[in-house]
């Protein structure tokens, strides 16, 4: 797909014989920030490593900005601003001196003023000479964001950016981000293993557990499947989703991760006219009840169920 800025299809990464990805196909469209998600270990970095032409994958293959062929894909990787999981700053320098530095090492051809546009821009115009190392966190996040954007991407790639950050930091770097995606129209890809962190800034998510990709979503359909739900426990999951879908054409259901259980979403004015259908059509029903579903519920009933596959 031509508006396609990642394409990887059957990329796996084995670390002596221990697979640490497997499978995995994704793709990243342009103008979207897709957040990466999964626990401690699921292959984040090794993802964005296999991206970045960091780790070399033991199988699939992979495009970045349409083009296929190694040389290609190293080309383009000149159009990528990656942010690791470490602060990789200068700790005895100021923040305009990284950056300076940066374009040097990189050969990055940067004016003064486009250097203290990005410091504008992540808000650290006014650090002036204070160096790194007396940084709050925060504002090391900030500045390795805007190590980032030298050479101004097309495509941002960032590793855990809101790890260890106050709620007020994890803010301001999710405003960054948003603002960098509606006035430059930069595509990012970032990762956490907290999905809470990605909220209202990612338009779609990645899941990820041990080293598979265990679903693809937008925020619209993540929200809504966030939303109030009915929940029937039965022991004939396959019936009761049967019956329920063609007798309330309107609802949505879905067999969850816990074994025997199912959700409806939509129309619960009407919960126990459901519940009275499956009952009056055969269907044991041992217990239910209408629930607030919650982002990270959801995130681990999903791993739960990626777990058991
Ligand atoms: N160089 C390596 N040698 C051996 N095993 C590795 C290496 N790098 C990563 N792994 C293993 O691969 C798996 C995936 O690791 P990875 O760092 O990609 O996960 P992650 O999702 O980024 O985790 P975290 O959130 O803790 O950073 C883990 O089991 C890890 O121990």
């Amino acid at each position: 797909m031509a508006n396609n800025v990642i394409e990887l299809s059957g990329v796996g990464k084995s670390y002596r014989g221990r697979p640490a990805l497997q499978s995995v196909d994704f793709a990243l469209r342009s103008g979207h920030i897709c957040g990466l998600v999964g626990e401690n270990g699921a292959g984040k970095s090794t993802l964005i490593g296999i991206i970045m032409g960091l780790i070399r994958p033991t199988e699939g293959a992979m495009a970045l900005f349409g083009e296929r062929d190694a040389r290609g894909i190293q080309r383009q990787r000149r159009r990528i601003g990656y942010m690791p999981d470490a602060n990789a700053l200068y700790p005895y320098m100021s923040a305009r001196q990284n950056l300076e530095l940066r374009c040097l090492e990189w050969g990055i051809d940067c004016s003064r003023s486009e250097v203290e546009g990005i410091l504008e821009e992540v808000g650290l115009s006014a650090a002036g000479r204070k160096k790194v190392r007396a940084f709050s966190l925060g504002m090391k996040r900030r500045l390795s964001v805007a190590v980032a954007l030298l050479g101004r991407p097309d495509l941002l790639v960032l590793d855990e950016p809101t790890n260890g950050l106050d709620p007020s930091g994890i803010v301001e770097v999710r405003r960054l981000l948003v603002g960098l995606n509606r006035e430059h129209g930069t595509t990012i890809l970032v990762s956490s293993h907290v999905l809470s962190e990605l909220r209202e800034m990612a338009s779609e998510y990645c899941f990820l557990s041990h080293g598979k990709v265990l679903e693809r979503i937008s925020s619209q359909e993540l929200e809504r499947r966030c939303g109030r739900r009915l929940v029937v426990c039965t022991d004939d999951a396959a019936s009761a989703l049967r019956l329920l879908s063609v007798s309330f054409p309107g609802i949505e259901v879905a067999q969850a991760a816990a074994a025997g259980e199912v959700h409806v979403y939509g129309d619960l004015d009407r919960a126990s006219e459901m519940v009275g259908c499956l009952v009056g059509g055969g269907v044991a029903v041992s217990r239910f009840h209408v629930e607030e579903g919650s982002l990270e519920g959801y995130y681990m009933g999903l791993i739960g169920a990626g777990v058991r596959r």
